[in-house]
């Protein structure tokens, strides 16, 4: 189900939208639909994708642009979020963003789904923590390489070696979102955040990947985190996913990904959704 009728370039609820929904609990929603999990350890299980509208991030390359750089959704209530989600014939459903931990009725939610006996994944980017009933909580913290700058805009095609040098600011970092660079680099990682997410869920760390760049900054970030956790956080639990929203970009980065996870004792997830339909929306 396609939902794309109101917009809200705010962060969080959009007071006219919250007045139309009326009283009851609801969430902005941007898309809803029945998929196989294409990313992380649950790859290929049939799931219910629940795609929340709003991000605190703005990742160059973030695959759900109309949740984050231009938000687009309709409030739904949780009762009609709970019946779509149950007019499919599936046992998983994933709650995905944007960031769907930035709203509270997500909790709500997760509590009304785990009640019906859904298997509930979070797909987060680890800098907020809410205690909910989630099985799999599918933590993506952001590199250093995931900050829009003006090489990296994501109005542009991805960067390439011959081009990302000399490109000049245009699209969303040429304009006022240009303030998101600074915004996005303070606010990605949140060590307290992550370390309470990893201590109460079982859960996959999935970090996107471009090259060999990324290797150090990951590295830091995870032992970092390992210092400040009281719980173990074992190489098969980081997963290393190749940047691309498409196939062509997919093409590029998967096999240096692969290789970079054999290199360091780490997993690698596809992105097996890109493979099968590659960019289109519900999918
Ligand atoms: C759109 S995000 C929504 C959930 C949450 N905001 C997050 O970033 O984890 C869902 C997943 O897609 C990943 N992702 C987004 N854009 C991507 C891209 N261009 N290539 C690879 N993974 C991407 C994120 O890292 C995350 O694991
Ligand atoms: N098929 C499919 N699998 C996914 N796993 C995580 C996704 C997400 O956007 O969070 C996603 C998605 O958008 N589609
Ligand atoms: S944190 Fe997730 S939803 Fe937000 S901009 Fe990054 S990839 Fe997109
Ligand atoms: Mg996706």
């Amino acid at each position: 189900m396609p939902v794309s009728d109101s917009v809200d370039s705010s962060v969080g609820r959009d007071e006219n939208a919250e007045a139309e929904a009326g009283d009851a609990p609801s969430l902005p929603i941007n898309e809803l639909f029945y998929s196989l999990q294409g990313e992380g350890t649950l790859a290929g299980v049939p799931s219910v994708f629940v795609r929340t509208s709003g991000c605190n991030l703005r990742c160059w390359f973030c695959d759900s642009y109309h949740t984050s750089w231009e938000p687009t959704h309709a409030w739904m209530s949780l009762d009609e979020i709970v019946a779509e989600v149950e007019s499919h014939d599936a046992d998983h459903v994933v709650l995905t963003g944007g960031e769907p931990l930035l709203h509270e009725e997500s909790v709500a939610l997760l509590e009304r789904l785990d009640d019906l006996g859904y298997h509930t994944t979070v797909e987060t980017n680890g800098t907020i923590y809410r205690d909910a009933p989630i099985d799999l909580a599918s933590i993506s913290p952001k590199l250093e390489s995931s900050t829009p700058t003006p090489d990296r805009d994501p109005r542009d095609d991805p960067p390439t070696e011959a081009s990302s040098g000399e490109r000049q600011p245009s699209g969303a970092m040429g304009q006022d979102e240009g303030k998101w660079e600074q915004r996005h680099e303070n606010a990605r990682i949140d060590l307290e955040a992550l370390s309470e997410l990893v201590e109460a869920y079982p859960f996959q760390l999935k970090f996107v990947v471009t090259d060999e760049d990324d290797m150090p900054d990951l590295r830091a970030l995870l032992e970092d985190l390992r210092d400040v956790s009281d719980v173990p956080i074992r190489d098969e639990d980081v997963l290393l996913m190749p940047e691309g929203a498409t196939r062509e970009r997919l093409a590029e980065t998967r096999t240096r990904t692969a290789d970079l996870a054999m290199e360091y004792g780490f997993r690698y997830t596809p992105r097996l959704h890109v493979d099968l339909w590659n960019d289109a929306p519900e999918t």
